[in-house]
């Protein structure tokens, strides 16, 4: 926790302490009226590397945008020359054929090809303007502060709150923070939602840090950014994201959620679907950078592009997830396929159920979740970037060793495995002693399969194993580690009763230890105090119930 730290103003020491975060102070009221949790230092330091990452990709983007078009410029004026272009060939504003629809990464491509718009960034001129970022919730203004400070490259950094104490907190944190704050963040009093509607495809970075769901901000967000612009969004009601209401989890974010180890995975991909399915509202759809479990949240880095034809492969990302009732086993059944037939592509529905009424495996029921997002949720090449970035910069984040922990494991994952496997949880089903992870993956390698950690729980395994394989493999190790006879009726003992087809093979393979093991880099770390958790609302009384509540 490096530099953070707490002192006293001198004119108004009794009311006021000063915090420090990074490169910004902001001033606290004794009160605490205004919403400040030291916590989200994780998320702030996360969120700066992802911005920093953003800006130099933007920047390729934007150059090889250039190059492409130079390119084109030339190729049409030698066609010109040579008298090749027909007579009445028309082309739309970007250059397309008409009835070409091309998906654009920048501010190029604002507005579908079916409605080309005026856009921010003069068309044609060349020129990439610093990113605009909207901290749409953002209290204290210390994330706002810190972006404008931090980042170099950044652009306009608008903050807005509906509170009146907090819009004034910012202000005077603003003026606290010297010129390059007072230049570069600006602070409203507004209604996020209000504000985002009537800023349509103006921000290329918009960041939702809400008290609990974001659910309310998202159809607003998604239309007020720029075309590869980047929604960097929060969620902290883990309790109805994990399943502790599905009902609750549903009417949020359109989404079953299911009360099982891979919650906290599952949650990130119920939020990516419901992110979603608001941008395709808007003939828009998302690619995730990034998306993390931390703490007490999750978080999703995604950015935004329209397109009317990509938006129809929305329906191919997403899956719904049955999970046996008796055992471990658990089956993705994508919405939506496609046929493709000569060099035209067919979209029709996923062919189902996944799984019979009965779970193979132990012959118990399913409970069905989902949808959730089941395409990819990293993009490994911007992981491998934003990881690079903050170890060339270590001293300048506080939260260095969890932000740095936190996405090797991410660069380690399986990216194409949507959740994952519990190997104690797997032991527990057969009442089994454990193998050693070293041993099982090895088992799962040796068989032919890929397997990786997750960074959103030191126990959890994913591999693209097929259970019936998976099974094979413990019923494999049961074998030379006997059990207790258990009563016949329960999952365990239906697994162990049939024979294995797989013979494994529990030799230590090479691949066995992440690369993170073998290099012995932390991967998950302890808190670094008691309480490190979520905090309530501003100026809000704390009780022992309270203090339950969120613990
Ligand atoms: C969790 S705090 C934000 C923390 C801040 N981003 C940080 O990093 O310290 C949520 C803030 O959202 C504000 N808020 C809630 N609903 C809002 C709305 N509809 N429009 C604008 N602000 C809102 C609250 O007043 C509160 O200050
Ligand atoms: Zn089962």
């Amino acid at each position: 926790m490096g530099d953070d730290e707490e002192t006293k103003t001198g004119e108004e020491e009794n009311d006021y302490i000063v915090i420090k975060e990074g490169e910004a102070e902001i001033l606290m009221h004794t009160k605490n009226e205004v919403f400040y949790n030291k916590t989200q230092v994780n998320n702030r330091d996360m969120s700066i590397a992802v911005l920093r990452t953003f800006i130099s990709k933007r920047k390729e983007e934007h150059e090889a945008l250039l190059s492409k078009r130079k390119k084109k410029v030339l190729k049409v004026s030698e066609d010109n020359d040579s008298g090749l272009r027909a007579p009445n060939e028309s082309t739309t504003p970007n250059g397309k054929s008409n009835g070409e629809c091309e998906e654009m990464p920048l501010d190029e491509s604002k507005g579908t090809c079916e409605e080309p718009e005026k856009t921010r960034e003069h068309k044609g001129q060349g020129e990439l303007k610093p990113p605009r970022v909207l901290e749409a919730l953002s209290a204290s203004g210390l994330r706002a502060i810190r972006y404008a400070r931090e980042i170099e490259g950044i652009g306009q950094v608008v903050a807005l709150d509906n509170d009146k104490a907090s819009v004034e907190a910012c202000r005077r944190n603003i003026k606290f923070n010297g010129s390059v704050a007072s230049e570069k963040v600006e602070s409203n009093l507004a209604d996020a939602r209000v504000y985002m509607l009537t800023h349509p495809k103006e921000f290329d970075v918009i960041d939702l840090d809400p008290y609990g769901s974001p659910s309310v901000f998202l159809d607003s967000a998604v239309q007020s950014i720029a075309d590869g612009g980047m929604l960097m969004c929060t969620a902290t009601d883990m309790a109805v994201l994990c399943g502790g209401n599905g009902e609750v989890c549903y009417s949020k974010y359109g989404s079953y959620p299911l009360r099982v180890k891979y919650c906290h995975e599952m949650a990130l991909r119920i939020l990516l679907a419901c992110v979603e399915s608001h941008a395709n509202r808007y003939k828009r759809y998302i690619v995730p950078m990034l998306s993390v479990q931390m703490d007490f949240y999750v978080r999703v880095f995604v950015r935004i592009y329209t397109s009317a034809s990509s938006m129809k492969n929305t329906p191919l990302k997403l899956s719904y997830v049955y999970q046996c009732i008796g055992c471990d086993s658990f089956h993705l059944q994508p919405l939506a396929r496609t046929v493709s037939k000569d060099t035209r592509v067919r979209y029709l529905p996923g062919f189902g159920p996944a799984v019979p009424q009965e779970c193979s495996d132990c012959g118990k029921k399913y409970n069905m979740g989902g949808p959730i997002w089941s395409a990819p949720i990293h993009d490994q090449d911007w992981v491998t970037s934003i990881l690079a970035d903050v170890k060339s910069m270590k001293e300048r984040y506080p939260a260095f060793n969890r932000i740095s922990a936190v996405l090797t494991t991410i660069s380690e994952e399986l990216p194409d495995v949507p959740l994952f496997l519990s190997l104690h949880n797997l032991c527990g089903t057969l009442k089994c002693t454990s193998p050693s992870a070293v041993v099982f993956r090895s088992a799962v390698i040796n068989a032919g399969y890929r397997i990786s950690g997750t960074h959103v729980n030191p126990l959890g395994l994913k591999s693209d194993a097929p259970m019936d394989v998976i099974w094979d493999i413990m019923r494999c190790w049961v074998k030379n580690h006997p059990v207790k006879a258990q009563p016949p009726e329960q999952a365990g003992s239906v697994i162990l009763a049939k024979e294995p087809q797989l013979q494994a093979n529990f030799a230590r393979s090479v691949a066995s230890l992440s690369k993170a093991q073998a290099k012995k880099v932390a991967r998950f770390l302890p808190n670094p105090e008691r309480h490190w958790g979520p905090k309530l609302r501003a100026a809000r009384t704390i009780t022992s119930i309270a203090i339950r509540a969120v613990s």
